[in-house]
């Protein structure tokens, strides 16, 4: 089969994008996804989304880890699909998209996303760390020396030693400013560091108010892949109308026989 396919890369987390309005794409093919994110035999990418038709939105989003297997929410993958889709003369500068979570809002301006994350009603705050759920699973943990951490390693033994085989996506995180935060995270389904995580930096946001570390609705956090934006609204014990705000970029496209 030959495969056309696009590149798109939001604050460095990077995705293969596939239109399958058409329905081509094998989609329960683990080994054809894993290739295809591979950086050494494929194309190369965190993940992989595809792009499909919905009845009651403008388009729906099916999201693969690098690993092969379909995922939960993944929030720079849904800015990088929002501007797919833009690319695509799908939707212009407003839309509403079916996610595996539910429906999504964005907006799109000059290459800057600004998506709609669901609620957030429960945070399980413990003594060394958070746990809360932005549409895929988060620990946020406070570090000190945030750029000499070992990434790779405390985040694989977190996400296996506490979060067994489902797993966790892992979260470092070092305040810079009243409402500014650096932020690195393992990722589940990759099981590697990636520059950045959208639903990732937007649980850090969360956690961070709620623990009264900022004061701020209004956060910026620095990821190795740059900069994202999360601004919400309490809503009673939880958060609603939380925005992940950034840069979604395509890179390159092509075709790859497989
Ligand atoms: N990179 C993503 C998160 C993707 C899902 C995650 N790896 C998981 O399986 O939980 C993001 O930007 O949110």
């Amino acid at each position: 089969m030959k495969l056309t396919f696009y590149k798109y890369q939001g604050t460095g987390n990077d995705f293969v994008m596939v239109d399958n309005r058409q329905g081509v794409f094998p989609k329960n093919d683990t080994k054809l996804v894993s290739f295809l994110c591979d950086r050494k035999f494929g194309i190369g990418a965190d993940g992989l989304i595809l792009l499909e038709n919905d009845e009651k939105s403008d388009f729906k989003m099916v999201y693969y880890n690098a690993d092969g297997n379909e995922s939960s929410m993944c929030g720079n993958g849904g800015r990088c699909l929002v501007a797919f889709a833009n690319y695509l003369g799908i939707v212009k500068e407003e839309t509403s998209f079916l996610a595996v979570d539910g429906l999504h809002h964005a907006t799109i301006s000059e290459e800057m996303v600004s998506l709609q994350m669901q609620n957030v009603d429960k945070i399980d705050t413990k003594p060394k760390y958070f746990f809360l759920d932005t549409g895929s699973p988060h620990h946020v943990q406070m570090v000190e020396n945030l750029d000499n951490l070992n990434v790779f390693k405390e985040g694989a033994k977190l996400r296996y030693g506490v979060y067994g085989e489902k797993g966790s996506n892992i979260n470092f995180v070092e305040q810079l400013s009243d409402n500014s935060f650096h932020v690195r995270t393992y990722e589940r389904g990759v099981e590697n560091e990636t520059l950045s995580c959208g639903t990732g930096v937007t649980a850090v946001a969360i956690s961070m108010f709620d623990s009264g570390k900022t004061i701020s609705n209004e956060i910026v956090i620095n990821t190795p892949g740059g900069e994202l934006k999360v601004s919400f609204e309490k809503n009673g014990s939880g958060y609603k109308n939380i925005s992940l705000i950034g840069p979604a970029k395509q890179v390159f496209k092509g075709t790859i026989e497989c």
